[in-house]
């Protein structure tokens, strides 16, 4: 079988002429071709689709001479394959049946929709609780432009950059599921998932764009929205506009603001930052054990969804973060936030209805919901009234009396899946529509009446009257009364065992009763319709209601966690410092069997830097990530895991914590780590926090320890940001004798009967041990090794080991090179300039031994 489709399109039959000419203009997607009942998909295509969804591939006869490689989907289940192809990052066209059937030849069709990653407006194809962005990304001389639309519930924003690293880092953050740019401009970040297409070059320049944008939201210019002289901004935001709603091949009404920001107002995390402190997403994917999902007990999808908008953005604006926290103190002090959670329960995703609406594409099912959620908003406002911290919020909350009530006398209590199958409207609500579907009842009795009548008049008590789709109304028997049949029965359809036939009759019935079916399917369009109008007549006041009880809904969520968690209200000032009294790491204190050991985290002037030194397992990177975790809580506005919280002004999170190879890019481990830590150093201010676990450890022991001292150094006297710099490198703790702003401290355990026990807390002052030995013996490696490593280490810890061999004559070298020269004296060692100015070729045995007793004779010196 071939996949290729003949080039003279005229050779085609008519039908595949008009799918070509479709399919040409949407060649990079796959096209789903309407056909009665099914969606075909035909040459390459169906290949694809045939390997993609494991449907099986066939062929739809012939077309200029060869046979025309074929896959169907039946139109009632594309939802789940289209919800999977979509998943595999494919674009779909769906092409629909536009025309009149009876004309002749091929009826019209006509794209109506193009599904692609970042334009799903569907719930089967969305995740509740995670927002799905198209991003547009654009560049204007130095400025760059990053304007996301979320097209499921219309929220549509827009910033600029002037450096390229601030720009990706927000690409990173939005975690766009599409993204586009200009045709002339390459690709920001390949290492993003997201799926890219470029448009032309001209939907992003200014002029264009400012047209597009004023005529979307009929205003005289782009002040509002803070892209007025802002190219860069106003290319992005246009752009996607354009992109958008070609894909949906209609205006976007839902987007009915853009809103722009600067990303300074926020507390900045990158992606490292995110991906480390584990906050939605787990490096090994289990999502139980994310900061998001330990603390996302929200009523309603789309308040999920706002909590995981603002952990990925926390803010540095203490009022707004103090409102925040003033409605949480009040709700969990009065203990009504169950209460107000009862209220939130039924409303539903109000959001995405809304956006559906606005599509037109919203379903029963949608408005009923929408119904449900309106009929809980009398009450919720009843219960708020007159609650001071609430007033703010509420006061968004619009009643919607008269649009509750008329969705409550419009809509059935469980409508159908889809308009189409009927019955979504109560009776009593459009008087013609009921007189419409009497008619249907009616005519159940008068089947009944005709069928006995029948029976009486043939004699055969076996006839019975039934309905198919395809053959309509007829009056079935079995073949052996074939000869006993009226005159007047005229044969409709031969089966195995039974003949149908139609009488004049019940042809007129059919005729009544289909075009009754008719009129009422058409009555509930046109009311149904009527309805969505009346909804969408009020979509801006309902999508600030949504707004509003999404907040509500996190706020709630915050109170519940406190209670449960035993979470305390954070503070601010404004001197610098950060204060963390008995702090804990929600999720391990969440997931593990063990009482969690609280710590305190005290930063100010005189501990800007702080030393952790520590047995592995004793708890430092625990420490350093709740340090992290505490702070983004609390400016989310959030109660904190801690006995007491207080934070000064705080920019920016950063941390540089284990260490991986980056495969994809083809970075190692080292490489990583440093590019990780350059970063850090270029742009901490002296207002960040910033975590640092065992810098250096990619590489040798000297180049490690020598690059962990001067980034240390720089951290104290550069930087000088509140800094906690886990080590193993011992040497590291001098630091706090040489800057009066870096201290020590460490992680306690205790030896017990050659093991070791972690105590977990951390102490003032350098740790006694590191415990390498005893952890190793813990994690199982054999008692054999470890005999040989307390070996080794005996010898290694002597002052002046015994040169015995090659081997340890370089570790005494190291030694001694490390304990009194790589720091303290910038003079080089005799003994290592000699080494190094040695040819060791040129030597015989004898002299070579000559050499090491010398060495060692000058090492033993007293
Ligand atoms: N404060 C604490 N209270 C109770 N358990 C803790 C505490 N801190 C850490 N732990 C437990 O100890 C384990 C090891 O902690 P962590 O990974 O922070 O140690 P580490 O010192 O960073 O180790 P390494 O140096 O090997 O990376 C954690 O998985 C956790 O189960």
């Amino acid at each position: 079988m071939t996949n290729t489709v003949s080039d003279h399109v005229a050779n085609h039959t008519p039908m595949m002429q008009q799918y070509l000419k479709i399919k040409a203009e949407h060649s990079d997607r796959l096209v789903f071709y309407r056909m009665g009942d099914f969606y075909e998909l035909f040459y390459d295509d169906a290949l694809k689709a045939a390997r993609l969804l494991d449907i099986t591939l066939t062929q739809r006869g012939q077309s200029a001479g060869k046979p025309i490689p074929m896959a169907g989907i039946p139109h009632h289940s594309a939802e789940g394959y289209l919800a999977k192809l979509v998943k595999l990052g494919e674009s779909i066209a769906i092409c629909e049946q536009v025309g009149d059937v009876s004309n002749k030849g091929p009826v019209e069709r006509k794209v109506v929709r193009i599904l692609t990653p970042g334009t799903l407006t569907e719930d089967s194809l969305l995740e509740a609780r995670q927002d799905n962005l198209l991003v547009a990304w654009s560049q204007q001389g130095k400025q760059i432009g990053i304007s996301w639309l979320d097209v499921a519930s219309g929220r549509f924003e827009v910033t600029a950059f002037d450096n390229q690293d601030d720009a990706v880092n927000e690409l990173h953050r939005l975690n766009p599921a599409e993204l586009i740019f200009a045709e002339s401009v390459t690709h920001p970040d390949e290492s993003l998932s997201a799926h890219s297409h470029n448009l032309p070059d001209w939907l992003f320049q200014e002029a264009a764009a400012k047209r597009l944008l004023l005529e979307h939201f009929s205003t005289r210019d782009l002040s509002p929205f803070g892209c007025e002289n802002a190219p860069a901004k106003s290319g992005a935001a246009a752009a996607l506009l354009y992109y958008a709603q070609s894909m949906l091949q209609q205006p976007l009404h839902q987007v009915t603001s853009l809103q722009s920001y600067q990303t300074n107002e926020y507390l900045t995390l990158d992606a490292i930052t995110r991906r480390n402190l584990e906050i939605d997403s787990h490096q090994q994917g289990f999502q139980h054990h994310t900061l998001f999902h330990l603390i996302d007990q929200c009523q309603t999808a789309m308040g999920s969804r706002l909590l995981r908008r603002w952990l990925r953005q926390p803010l540095r604006n203490r009022t707004h973060i103090r409102q925040r926290l003033n409605v949480v103190d009040s709700l969990l002090h009065s203990q009504e936030y169950p209460i107000l959670q009862e209220h939130l329960k039924p409303i539903g995703d109000l959001e995405r209805i809304l956006s559906r609406v606005a599509l037109g594409s919203a379903r029963p099912r949608d408005l009923s919901q929408l119904s449900r959620g309106l009929n809980a908003l009398p009450g919720l406002l009843s219960w708020a009234k007159d609650w001071g911290a609430l007033d703010a919020l509420t006061a968004q909350i619009d009643p919607f009396h008269e649009l509750g009530d008329e969705l409550n006398r419009a809509l059935v209590a469980n409508p159908p899946l889809l308009l189409r199958d009927g019955g979504v409207f109560k009776s009593g609500y459009d008087e013609q529509l009921d007189e419409l579907l009497a008619l249907k009842t009616q005519a159940g009795d008068f089947l009944t009446d005709l069928e006995t009548r029948e029976r009486e008049r043939t004699g055969l008590n076996s006839l019975k009257i039934g309905f198919n789709r395809v053959q309509g109304y007829y009056i079935e028997l079995s073949k052996q009364y074939s000869d006993q049949v009226p005159l007047d029965y005229t044969r409709r359809q031969t089966l195995k065992n039974a003949e149908r036939y139609i009488t004049a009759e019940l042809k007129n019935f059919e005729t009544q009763i289909l075009s009754a079916d008719d009129r009422a399917q058409a009555r509930e369009n046109w009311l149904y319709e009527q309805l969505l109008g009346k909804i969408q007549a009020q979509l801006m006041v309902l999508q600030q209601t949504a707004n509003a009880l999404a907040t509500l809904d996190v706020l709630a969520n915050f109170a519940a966690q406190a209670m449960a968690r035993n979470y305390a209200k954070p503070q601010f000032r404004e001197e610098p410092g950060l204060v963390i009294e008995q702090g804990r790491h929600p999720t391990v204190e969440a997931l593990s069997h063990e009482p969690f050991i609280a710590n305190d985290a005290d930063f100010n002037e005189q501990r800007r830097l702080h030393i952790i030194t520590g047995p592995n397992m004793g708890g430092k990177s625990t420490y350093m990530r709740q340090t992290a975790i505490i702070t983004i809580l609390a400016h989310i506005g959030c109660f904190v895991p801690a006995k007491q919280a207080c934070f000064g002004p705080i920019d920016r999170i950063f941390t540089r914590i284990g260490a991986s190879d980056d495969l994809t890019s083809g970075r190692s481990t080292f490489m990583v780590e440093m590019t990780e830590t350059a970063h850090i150093l270029r742009h901490a201010s002296n207002q960040s926090l910033i975590l640092m676990d065992e810098v250096g450890r990619g590489t040798s022991t000297f180049d490690g320890l020598a690059l962990a001292w001067a980034i240390g150094e720089y951290l104290a006297t550069e930087v000088k940001g509140y800094c906690l710099f886990a080590t193993h490198y011992f040497e590291l703790t001098s630091l706090a004798e040489q800057f009066d702003n870096t201290v020590n401290s460490h992680l306690t355990a205790v030896e017990h009967q050659d093991s070791i026990i972690f105590l977990h807390q951390v102490k003032p002052g350098p740790a006694s041990q590191s415990y390498g030995l005893q952890v190793a013996a813990l994690a199982g490696v054999p008692a054999v090794v470890i005999t040989q490593a307390k070996a080794r280490l005996n010898e290694l810890e002597q002052p002046r080991p015994a040169l015995v061999n090659p081997s340890s004559l370089e570790s005494a070298v190291k030694d001694h090179h490390l304990q009194f020269d790589l720091f303290n004296n910038p003079e080089p060692d005799p003994i290592i300039t000699a080494i190094q100015s040695l040819e060791p070729d040129n030597l015989t045995p004898k002299q070579a031994l000559e050499l090491i007793y010398q060495w060692r004779s000058q090492i033993n010196k007293p």
